[in-house]
């Protein structure tokens, strides 16, 4: 439903514009004049420590006598590498998200009956409260899944007999509830997404009880419930791999700030999913695949290099692609040489290309990963090492599996919701946080007030 705006308020609007530019520009150099960390970023492109974690950890250059130095990427759940975890999971055949999931929020790996309980506790709590379908999704669809995602979570607040309960065992509750009901939430979403805006069919699946999370989402978003294990498994690993990022990425550390303040899990969390929707975060993955779709079409020849080095300097001149200036699932805050999702990602993929017969557009994508380093140092003049990032290569995975674009990034949120819990609880339950609050350098010079019949 959209609101009517008469002519003379829109030209009003269009007018205030002028009025905003004159009174908000920034000049860049007081971050200098001012020794402000830009970003919360120190002058040497390291991050302003902010917090402590137990949670996570992500390596991506060691400093040695003042100088930042570029080394291979390595992500760690709670003390233990990622590739060993999935290593571990995958060598005996099994799910692993799940397994990440305890090991994230509770802190170690789980035993075999202590994964079965957790397992028990995902499933009870998998389906969504009596009605919220109805009226939390369906008679407020979106045309963003995110966005309804974020308003969803927010809605559950309403459907918790103690929504402001901040013990431990409330949280924790709470956390395996948000866990366990993203993934259909998400998948209404998408299926009120595709009714009301798209006019399909509208089909709406219960979760299965005794299905992994992986194959429970499959199970909710395809039209005929199929789905086979190899998919199933190649999602779980993606869920493995988005997970967790230490507790500066942005939807980690919004989710952190509202905690801090005391507020409830609900508002913490749907702060997460609004910063997580951004395209320099978990938006990347499907701007990576819009981006794809100019290079495809810009780009005559896919495996004439020339070409493709030609197309990306005009996405970095703001030429073509959507005018941000900016190449989508390439650059990282941390990893320099490599991010380790994107490297077993790009394994999988590469290997799904060539059973879909697909390796062509592969290649392109590989090409972009190779040549974007040189590219960006050329236009942007920028010593900074950048490397593909984990949404590189995850909406091709996707695209070849058949899961549409718009769950991108909610299947991100899916994984990513365990880890937000996890740093939800340790801000909220460890008794030394303070309420995170850095400080703003003020520029505006001081003035009188003006009565209201002198000003001009
Ligand atoms: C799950 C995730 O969130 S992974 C990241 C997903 N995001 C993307 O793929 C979007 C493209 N990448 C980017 O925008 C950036 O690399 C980010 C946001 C991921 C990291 O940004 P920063 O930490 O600021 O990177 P860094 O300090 O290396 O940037 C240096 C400069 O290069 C620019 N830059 C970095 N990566 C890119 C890129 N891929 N394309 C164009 N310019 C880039 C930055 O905007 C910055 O410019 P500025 O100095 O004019 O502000
Ligand atoms: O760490 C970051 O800045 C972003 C990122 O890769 C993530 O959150 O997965």
């Amino acid at each position: 439903m959209q609101c009517q705006h008469s002519d003379t308020s829109m030209d009003f609007i269009k007018s205030l514009c002028g009025e905003f530019q004159k009174h908000n520009q920034i000049d860049p150099a007081y971050y200098e004049k001012y020794d402000v960390k830009r970003g919360l970023r120190n002058a040497d492109g390291t991050g302003v420590m902010a917090g402590v974690t137990q949670i996570g950890n992500v390596l991506g250059y060691y400093v040695q006598d003042g100088e930042r130095n570029p080394m291979e990427g390595r992500l760690i759940y709670r003390g233990i590498d990622v590739n060993d975890l999935v290593d571990g999971f995958m060598s005996e055949d099994r799910f692993g998200f799940e397994e990440t999931a305890y090991l994230l929020l509770f802190g170690a790996l789980p035993t075999r009956e202590q994964l079965a309980l957790f397992k028990g506790a995902l499933s009870a709590h998998q389906a969504l409260p009596n009605m919220f379908t109805e009226d939390m999704i369906l008679k407020a669809p979106s045309a963003d899944v995110m966005n309804k995602l974020a308003r969803a979570v927010l809605a559950l607040y309403s459907y918790d007999d103690a929504p402001e309960d901040r013990s431990l065992e409330s949280e924790l509750r709470k956390a395996i509830a948000l866990t366990a009901r993203v993934p259909t939430i998400a998948a209404h979403a998408f299926a009120a997404k595709r009714h009301y805006y798209d006019q399909e069919s509208l089909y709406l699946h219960r979760p299965q009880e005794g299905l992994s999370v992986a194959e429970n989402f499959l199970w909710s978003v395809r039209h005929d419930n199929q789905f086979t294990q190899e998919e199933a498994k190649l999602l779980d690993l993606c869920l493995v791999l988005h997970a967790e990022h230490g507790g500066g990425n942005n939807s980690a550390f919004a989710c952190r700030v509202l905690s801090s303040s005391g507020t409830d899990i609900y508002s913490a969390i749907s702060a997460a999913i609004g910063s997580l929707k951004g395209p320099r975060h978990g938006g990347a993955n499907k701007k990576v695949m819009e981006m794809f779709g100019y290079i495809e079409e810009g780009v005559w020849d896919w495996k004439d290099e020339e070409e493709i080095r030609a197309f990306l300097g005009k996405l970095l001149t703001r030429e073509a692609g959507d005018g941000s200036g900016l190449i989508y699932g390439m650059g990282h805050a941390i990893y320099t040489l490599s991010d380790p999702r994107a490297v077993l990602l790009k394994k999988f993929a590469r290997n799904l290309a060539a059973s879909k017969g697909m390796l062509d557009e592969f290649q392109l994508y590989e090409a972009v990963e190779r040549l974007t380093p040189e590219v960006f140092h050329g236009v942007k003049g920028e010593s900074k090492v950048v490397c593909a990032n984990v949404d590189l290569y995850s909406g091709l995975v996707y695209k070849m599996m058949g899961i549409p674009q718009e769950l991108y990034t909610p299947l991100f949120a899916v994984a990513r919701m365990v880890g937000w819990c996890a740093h939800r609880i340790e801000e909220v339950c460890n008794p030394g946080n303070k309420i995170i609050r850095p400080a703003y350098k003020a520029v505006a010079p001081l003035r009188p007030f003006i009565p209201l019949d002198q000003r001009g």
